[in-house]
């Protein structure tokens, strides 16, 4: 299967050359001949397997093909859950659109409004949106959404939930009712399915993997742990390889800056991002930590959605998720595009609900791992026939002994109790392309 094949048009096989991609992963192969014959659309497929450019390439190819429009407004919306999806899909949008006449622009909030209503005065033909700020556009009448053919939603599970539903609704109800929908996500829980269903028109189903899969190049580890002694456990674990570049996910804006000022005093270079930051301050984190400034970013959900940060080895969760399937994404941030990644959780006692939650949804094998000198005063509870936390086979010495994220993964790296979590436990890797990206790391 070529890029040719997929019948693009010639524009944009130049764009994906220059990005270094050889041919189309699987969701791509499978989205891009229906999104371009005009169906409606819903796309399941793991993270790190390329869905941006599973939407982006037809929607661009659907706009070549649609010629100069008479006048210059919003002709595909493009919504997403946070603000940093929005700007790295846009990046997106404008690398594969290079050699085109396509104009994008991003609508979030924390920044100026004035920029977004002279880009949009001026005339585009993308708009990747988050729903809020594109609400504000909507009752300012500075935004005219009655153009509008392509509606994409992306981590559309994640649009659909409770959190974004109300605003959803509102833009849904201004957007004409002739026109193409599509959702991609890693995850779609039964519910999210069926709410998508009342408003796509027969859509087609593309489903990579068994749904709700994790990555499959990504080893996944449970350290045991009591709550007191996480923070200790979190230096010990970094300081196995102070260059790795590492993201913790906190569950809360607070417990991420108290880990950020306790990781600073300790001498490690870190950062946080959450909801509470201005916009400014969160960009700044991310780029530092694209770019090595900085070796930790501490973050909250926000991070766990669609951002792709160019090889990163290792995702921790300092607190597990209270939402299973956003483990999936948040550990979907390592072990992407054919890179291997290594994912660790420090779980207490407490969150042993938390974990087996995980393990029902999740088909990978995740070792319970405790670590010399931190094993927990009370094991875990995990289901019934789960194997109890190896002890005496404890990992020893320095944590950072551990496969490099660069290189293979090593199967020898998985001594320990495994669990093997989920129905069948199907492993994905026979579906999963392998293959590098052209990019410097540098423009991750
Ligand atoms: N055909 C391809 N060949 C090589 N690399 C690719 C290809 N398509 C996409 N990529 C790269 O793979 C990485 C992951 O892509 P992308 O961010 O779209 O993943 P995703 O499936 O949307 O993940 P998530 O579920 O986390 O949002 C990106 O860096 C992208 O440039």
């Amino acid at each position: 299967m070529s890029f040719e094949s997929l019948g693009l048009a010639p524009a944009l096989l130049r764009a994906l050359t220059d990005q270094g991609y050889a041919e189309p992963t699987p969701v791509q192969a499978g989205s891009i001949p229906l999104v371009i014959a005009g169906h409606d659309l819903l796309a399941a497929a793991q993270t790190g397997t390329g869905k941006t450019a599973a939407f982006a390439l037809p929607v661009i190819h659907k706009l070549i093909d649609a010629g100069a429009p008479q006048t210059r407004r919003p002709r595909v919306l493009v919504l997403t859950p946070t603000r940093e999806l929005a700007a790295q899909v846009n990046d997106n949008f404008r690398d594969y659109a290079k050699y085109v006449r396509v104009a994008t622009t991003t609508i979030f909030g924390g920044v100026g409004m004035g920029p977004q209503i002279n880009a949009l005065r001026r005339g585009v033909d993308v708009v990747i949106a988050t729903p809020g700020r594109l609400i504000d556009h909507m009752q300012q009448r500075t935004i005219d959404l009655g153009g509008i053919d392509t509606l994409v939603l992306d981590e559309a599970d994640r649009m659909l939930d409770m959190g974004f539903l109300p605003a959803l609704k509102r833009v849904l109800s201004a957007l004409p009712k002739q026109r193409q929908t599509l959702l991609f996500s890693a995850t779609f829980a039964p519910a999210i399915k069926a709410l998508a269903m009342q408003f796509m028109r027969e859509p087609k189903e593309v489903s990579v993997t068994p749904p709700n899969t994790v990555a499959p190049l990504v080893s996944h580890h449970v350290h045991p742990v009591d709550a007191a002694r996480k923070r200790d456990l979190l230096l010990h674990v970094l300081a196995g390889d102070s260059r790795r570049q590492t993201l913790v996910f906190s569950r809360t804006k607070h417990g991420a800056d108290k880990l950020v000022k306790f990781l600073e005093v300790s001498g490690v270079r870190s950062a946080a991002i959450h909801g509470n930051k201005s916009q400014n301050a969160r960009t700044r984190a991310l780029s530092d930590f694209k770019s090595g400034r900085i070796t930790v970013l501490v973050a909250t959900d926000i991070a766990a959605r669609g951002i792709d940060i160019d090889q990163l080895p290792m995702v921790i969760n300092f607190d597990l998720p209270m939402v299973a399937e956003d483990y999936v994404h948040r550990i979907g941030r390592t072990g992407r595009a054919g890179s291997t990644g290594l994912a660790v959780s420090l779980v207490s006692h407490d969150e042993s609900g938390l974990l087996r939650d995980i393990l029902k949804l999740v088909k990978q094998e995740i070792a319970i791992d405790p670590v010399a000198g931190f094993e927990p005063s009370a094991p875990l509870r995990l289901d019934p026939g789960a194997p109890k936390p190896v002890q005496g086979n404890q990992r020893q010495g320095r944590p950072g002994n551990r496969p490099s994220g660069q290189g293979k993964a090593n199967p020898g790296h998985r001594p320990h109790g495994h669990v093997q979590a989920g129905a069948g436990g199907e492993h994905a890797a026979g579906n999963r392309t392998r293959r590098r990206r052209g990019r410097p790391a540098a423009k991750a």
